[in-house]
C-alpha cells in the first residue's frame, strides 16, 4: 500500500506527531464507542462514520463515496471489535463492508512490519482472492501496512519468503495451511482479525479439514467477520470458527440468534436474488442440451454470457467443439484445472470484453465481479439453491441489470423449483421455439469422428458429468438412473456410452455413498502440494508407489479400448502395431534364415506335401508364378509356427488338454508359488541391501555438506568476505517441487513472473537500500580501522 515518507524528522518533531496520531485515534475511538446509528440523519456516505482520512481518502479516489445497505450496517460493529456473521445478496458490496473495518482496526492498533500477520483473509477461490487483493490495493493506498496474496499456482518459494512482511494476508484455505506448515517465517500469533468471504462454502465439507487445520493455529482472541451471499444454516459449522456473541446482519436463513442482536435486515424484499435480475428456466432433455446452448449462442450473438457447467471437462470438451463450429461470439474458458496465469488471463480479458462467452465451473459462481454480465447460462443444474443463487449472481451487479436462465432436466424440474421456492426465488417457466433450435449432434458427431482427441475430451467430459450427478447429495434433485447415458453420449458426438464403473461399488450401500462423495469433494479441494506432502515419510522422502507409473493423456485413451468409444481408431492403431510387431518377428525370422537351417527329423519329401505342379504354359500363369506378390495373395495369410528342439512344429500358442494337467494342477500351482516366493525373498535381500547402500551414501554426503559448511565458516571467521549474492546463487533450489504446479494446463504459455504480488515497498526499500551501500576494504591495522569509522559517522 501507501510508500512511507522519508522525511527526516528530528526527534521532537517525531514525538509531537506520535502524539497528535494518538490523539486522533483516540479520538475516532471514543466517537465509535458512542456512535448512534439512529441518532445520524440520512447515513449514507463513509465519512458520516468515524473512520481514518487516509481510508475515506482510498474509499474517495476510487468513487466509493456512498454506502450500501451491508456496508452501513456491518462498519460499525465490526468497527467495534465485534465478531460479524452477515449476509447481503450477489453483487450488493460485501468486500468493502469488511475491508474497511479491519484497515481501521490495523490502524487503531498501529500495525507496522515487525508485527507480522495481523489479519488474515480466506476465500474459497484464487479468483476471489485476486479480486480482494486488488480492491484492497486500491483503496488502502494511503495506509502504511503490507498486504500479500498468497495462492496456489504461484511461485510458494517468492511468497514463502516475503510472507513475514504482510499485515493483511488474503488466500486460498489450501495455500494458507501450506504456509503454515512450510514457511518459517510465518507468524500468525499476532493475529487480531480473521475473515471468511463465502463463509458458507469455506465452512462447506469440501474445506472442512483445511480450515480446520487452520483455525486450530489462530489465537483464539481474534475478531471474526464471516460474510457470503448465503449462509450456512450449520450452528456445529459456526461453532468451528467459535464466534463470540455474534453480530448477525441481514439473516435470511434460519439460524439460531439468541444471543446476537441481528442490528441489519434493511431488505423488505425476502429473496436472495437482486431484483433486477430475471430468472427463468426451461426444461429440456439431456440430449437437446448443447443444441439449446448453441441456439442460444447464435441469438445473443451480441451479448455478455456466462455459462455454467458441472465439471472442468464439460469446459474443455465445449469450448473445443464450439470454436471449432464458430457461432459466431468469442468463446472462452475458465476452470480450477488451467494454469494460475492462465485463470487470471482470462479473467481480465472477459472482464474487459463487451461481446463474448465464458464456459466455466463453479470456479467463478461466488464472489467474482465481473462487469456488464448480460445473461448467466446454468446448463448443468447447480447443486443447491445457494450455488443458483451464487452463479446468478454474476449478473445484475450493484443495481445493473440481468438474466438468468437455468436449463433442467425433466427429471430435476420438480425437486429443484421446490428448492428454489423454499427460498423465495421467484422464476418463470420459458418453452423453447423448436424452429429456433438448430442440431448441432451430426456436427459433433462428425468432429469426434475425425478428430479422435476431440472424441477423447467427449468421452471425459461424459464421465465427469455422470461423475459430477453421482456425488450430489440432494438424491430427491439428482436421480442418477434417470438420466438417459446413451441419448446423452449420442449428443456430444460419441458412438456410444462408455462404461460406468465406480456405480457398482457405491451405489448399493448409501453410507458408501455418502462417504464417497463427502471423500470425493474433500479430494477436490485440497490442495495439492499437501496431498503430495502427506506422501512423504518421516525423512521427507517421497514414498513411491511403483505400481502407479505416469500415464499419459494417450495411455488412457489407448486404456478405454473396450468402451467402444474410441473403438475405430484405437483398433486402426493398435492394428497398425500388430502389424508392425508381426513384421518385425517375420522380419527377425528371415535375418535368422541366413544362418540358421531348418532341423526335420525326415528329411525325406512324402508325396503328399509336393505340390501340385501346373503346365505354365500361358504367359499370364508364368508371370503369376514369378511374381512374389500375387503368389502371395494366392496363397492368402501365411500362419506363424514355432519349432520345439526336436524339430516339431507348434502353434504359438497351444492349449493344454484338462486331462493331462487336472491330476497334478495343485502340484504345479505349490511348486510355481515356491518358485515365486523364493525368488521374491533373493530380490527382497538385494533390495535391502541397496537401500542401506543409499541410506549410508546420504549419510556420507550430509557429513560432507556439513564438514564443507564448517571450513567455510572457518575460512570467513578468519576475515574471507564473500558477497551474499554468490552465496544465494550457489544455495540450492529447495522449492523446485513446488514450482512444479501439477495443474494440467491446456495451452497458456508459462508467464513473466507477476511483479505485483507484493506491494511496491519492498522494491523501493530494495533501491534505497543498495543506494546506501558503501564499499570498503577490511581494515588491517588499527589506523585504518579508526580511518574506516571517521568514514563511516562522516557518512
Ligand atoms: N459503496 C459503493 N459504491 C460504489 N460501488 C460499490 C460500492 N460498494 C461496492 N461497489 C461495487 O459493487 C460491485 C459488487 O461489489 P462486491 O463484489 O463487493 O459485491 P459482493 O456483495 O461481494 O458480491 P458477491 O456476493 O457476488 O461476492 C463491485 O463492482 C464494487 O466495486
Amino acid at each position: 500500500m501507501a510508500k512511507k515518507h522519508n522525511h527526516v524528522l528530528t526527534a521532537k518533531q517525531r514525538k509531537e506527531h506520535r502524539f497528535q496520531n494518538e490523539k486522533y485515534l483516540n479520538g475516532l475511538q471514543e466517537k465509535i464507542e458512542k456512535f448512534d446509528m439512529h441518532t445520524v440523519k440520512n447515513l449514507d456516505r463513509f465519512e458520516d462514520f468515524p473512520i481514518t482520512e487516509n481510508t475515506l481518502k482510498g474509499l474517495k479516489e476510487n468513487s466509493f463515496v456512498s454506502m450500501t445497505d451491508i456496508q452501513r450496517n456491518s462498519i460499525i460493529s465490526a468497527l467495534r471489535k465485534n465478531d460479524i456473521l452477515a449476509a447481503a445478496k450477489t453483487g450488493s458490496g460485501k468486500t468493502l463492508a469488511f475491508l474497511v473495518p479491519l484497515m481501521e482496526r490495523l490502524v487503531h492498533e498501529k500495525v507496522t512490519d515487525m508485527d507480522g500477520c495481523c489479519a488474515l483473509i480466506i476465500t474459497p477461490t484464487r479468483e476471489l482472492a485476486v479480486q480482494i487483493f486488488e480492491v484492497l490495493t486500491k483503496i488502502g493506498r494511503y495506509n502504511t501496512f503490507g498486504c500479500g496474496l498468497v495462492i496456489g499456482g504461484k511461485d510458494f518459494k517468492f511468497e514463502s519468503e516475503r510472507i513475514n512482511k504482510i499485515n493483511i494476508l488474503i488466500g486460498t484455505p489450501g495455500r494458507i495451511l501450506q504456509h503454515m506448515d512450510q514457511s518459517v517465517n510465518f507468524e500468525l500469533s499476532n493475529l487480531k482479525m480473521l475473515v471468511l468471504d463465502e463463509a458458507d462454502r469455506i465452512l462447506d465439507m469440501g474445506f472442512r479439514k483445511t480450515l480446520d487445520s487452520i483455525l486450530a493455529n489462530l489465537p483464539p482472541e481474534r475478531q471474526n467477520l464471516l460474510f457470503s451471499a448465503t449462509q450456512t444454516n450449520s450452528v456445529k459449522d459456526l461453532a468451528r470458527v467459535s464466534l463470540v456473541n455474534p453480530v448477525y446482519i441481514n439473516i435470511k436463513e434460519d439460524i439460531n440468534t439468541d444471543h446476537g442482536n441481528n442490528n441489519g435486515n434493511n431488505d423488505n424484499d425476502s429473496t436472495p436474488v437482486p431484483q433486477q435480475l430475471s430468472q427463468s428456466y426451461i426444461v429440456a432433455p439431456l440430449y437437446d442440451k448443447l443444441n439449446i446452448l448453441w441456439s442460444f449462442l447464435k441469438t445473443h450473438l451480441s451479448c455478455k454470457i456466462i455459462v455454467f457447467v458441472s465439471s472442468s471437462k464439460q469446459v474443455h470438451f465445449i469450448y473445443e467443439t464450439f470454436r471449432k463450429l464458430q457461432p459466431g461470439i468469442s468463446l472462452m474458458k475458465l476452470h480450477g484445472r488451467q494454469k494460475q496465469t492462465s485463470r487470471i488471463e482470462t479473467t481480465m480479458k472477459f472482464s474487459a470484453s463487451n461481446k463474448s462467452c465464458l464456459i466455466t465451473t463453479d470456479v467463478v459462481a461466488r464472489g467474482i465481479d465481473i462487469p456488464a454480465v448480460d445473461w448467466i447460462v446454468q446448463l448443468d443444474c447447480p447443486e443447491d439453491a445457494n450455488t443458483f443463487i451464487h452463479r446468478a449472481g454474476r449478473a445484475g451487479r450493484f443495481g445493473r441489470s440481468g438474466n438468468n436462465l437455468l436449463i433442467l432436466t425433466p427429471s430435476e424440474e420438480d425437486g429443484f423449483i421446490k428448492r428454489l421456492t423454499s427460498k423465495k426465488i421467484d422464476i418463470k417457466k420459458l418453452n423453447i421455439k423448436n424452429n429456433k433450435k438448430k442440431q448441432i449432434h451430426q456436427q459433433l458427431q462428425s468432429l469426434c469422428f475425425k478428430d479422435p482427441e476431440l472424441k477423447y475430451l467427449g468421452q471425459r467430459a461424459f464421465m465427469s458429468y455422470f461423475k459430477s450427478i453421482f456425488i450430489q447429495k440432494d438424491k430427491e434433485v439428482f436421480k442418477f438412473d434417470q438420466y438417459p447415458a446413451e441419448e446423452f453420449a449420442k449428443s456430444l458426438g460419441l458412438p456410444g456410452a462408455p462404461k460406468i464403473k465406480f456405480l457398482n461399488k457405491a451405489a448399493n450401500n448409501s453410507d458408501d455413498t455418502d462417504k464417497l462423495i463427502n471423500r470425493m469433494k474433500e479430494l477436490k479441494n485440497t490442495n495439492r502440494q499437501l496431498i503430495n506432502l502427506s506422501k512423504t515419510d518421516e525423512n521427507g522422502e517421497v514414498i513411491e508407489n511403483n505400481d502407479k507409473k505416469v500415464r499419459t493423456k494417450y495411455d488412457k485413451m489407448f486404456e478405454r479400448k473396450n468402451t467402444t468409444v474410441l473403438s475405430e481408431h484405437y483398433i486402426n492403431m493398435t492394428n497398425d502395431r500388430e502389424k508392425d510387431g508381426q513384421q518385425e518377428e517375420q522380419e527377425e525370422q528371415e535375418a535368422d534364415d541366413d544362418f540358421m537351417t531348418i532341423k526335420r527329423k525326415d528329411h525325406d519329401l512324402l508325396k503328399d506335401e509336393i505340390p501340385e505342379l501346373h503346365d505354365l504354359s500361358s504367359k499370364r500363369s508364368l508371370k503369376k508364378a514369378t511374381s512374389k506378390k500375387q503368389s502371395a495373395s494366392s496363397k492368402g495369410l501365411g500362419k506363424k509356427l514355432i519349432f520345439d528342439d526336436e524339430g516339431n512344429t507348434h502353434e504359438v500358442y497351444e492349449f493344454i488338454k484338462e486331462e493331462d494337467v487336472k491330476d497334478n494342477i495343485k502340484d504345479l500351482k505349490k511348486e510355481f508359488l515356491e518358485n515365486e516366493t523364493q525368488f521374491m525373498q533373493k530380490e527382497d535381500i538385494t533390495d535391502k541391501a541397496l537401500a542401506k547402500d543409499k541410506k549410508l551414501e546420504k549419510k556420507r554426503r550430509r557429513q560432507e555438506l556439513e564438514r564443507r559448511r564448517l571450513e567455510e565458516e572457518e575460512e570467513e571467521s578468519e576475515g574471507t568476505i564473500e558477497s551474499e549474492e554468490e552465496e544465494i546463487s550457489e544455495l540450492p533450489d529447495i522449492d523446485e517441487d513446488f514450482q512444479s504446479e501439477s495443474e494440467e494446463d491446456d495451452e497458456a504459455p508459462p508467464l513473466k513472473k507477476p511483479k505485483q504480488w507484493f506491494q511496491k515497498d519492498d522494491d523501493d526499500m530494495d533501491k534505497t537500500a543498495q543506494k546506501d551501500v558503501v564499499e570498503i576494504e577490511a581494515p588491517e591495522t588499527l589506523e585504518d580501522l579508526e580511518a574506516l569509522t571517521a568514514r563511516l559517522i562522516n557518512n
